[in-house]
């Protein structure tokens, strides 16, 4: 999958439950959609979504699932509960909260990533910080991804990509980096590959027309 998506763009599609698109059938069109227009890998929430989403195109999909626990912070893929339920869908990589933050029921992040690899997925690791990519490049991930920078109480939070982060990034990562979270603009996709970024994954700026819209209101209001 990490040659199939390098130099090129992977949507997000991703709709929870209080969302107006959530649906399967409309996070497979989405994907549809985003086949049409070019990208060459998904990224999708819930086995139900991952299942539509494969039966309707044929890129490759980084699958999650959100959920949240009374015992820890962390809502992407936080268990092995979880990646059990990817396990039942054909989703290529699997992405998990790979931040500096206690688990749920006190599990290991060594552990996750190695479950993973024992199901022969790939393991994205999804951090906040320059630290917790060269951790969980240190622990065999392989690939990590800026989407929880400005998530996390102790990272930047930016109305955009955090351009210094991936830089640095680029430059002492071994393994493939995946910029995401927040790029809003083709401009802001653009300067993230010009900084040598493997792949990029955009969300809610091509699959979330109620933040698309937000953006056309607020001028208005100016
Ligand atoms: C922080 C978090 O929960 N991020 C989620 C991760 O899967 C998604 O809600 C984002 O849409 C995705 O990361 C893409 O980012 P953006 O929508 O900014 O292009």
């Amino acid at each position: 999958m990490l040659e199939q998506i390098k130099g090129k763009l992977v949507v997000s599609c991703q709709a929870l439950d209080d969302e107006p698109l959530h649906s399967s059938f409309i996070m497979g069109r989405m994907a549809l959609a985003a086949q049409m227009g070019g990208a060459a890998g998904i990224r999708a929430q819930s086995k139900e979504d991952i299942d539509e989403i494969m039966k309707v195109v044929d890129l490759p999909v980084i699958g999650i699932v959100k959920r949240t626990y009374p015992d820890s912070e962390i809502y992407i893929t936080p268990t092995k509960k979880e990646i059990d339920e990817l396990l039942t869908t054909k989703c290529q990589m699997i992405a998990i909260d790979a931040t500096n933050r206690k688990r749920p029921n006190n599990e290991k992040l060594e552990d996750l990533v190695q479950y993973i690899h024992a199901h022969n997925r790939l393991a994205m690791a999804d951090c906040s910080t320059y630290e917790e990519c060269m951790h969980a490049q240190s622990i065999g991930f392989d690939c990590v991804s800026t989407t929880l920078c400005g998530y996390t109480s102790y990272s930047k939070l930016l109305d955009g990509p955090h351009y210094e982060l991936i830089e640095k990034l680029v430059k002492d990562c071994k393994v493939p980096i995946i910029a995401e979270g927040k790029i809003n603009t083709p401009e802001d996709l653009k300067k993230v590959f010009d900084l040598g970024v493997h792949s990029a994954v955009v969300g809610g700026a091509i699959t979330r027309p109620q933040d698309i819209t937000k953006k056309f209101v607020k001028v208005l209001n100016k």
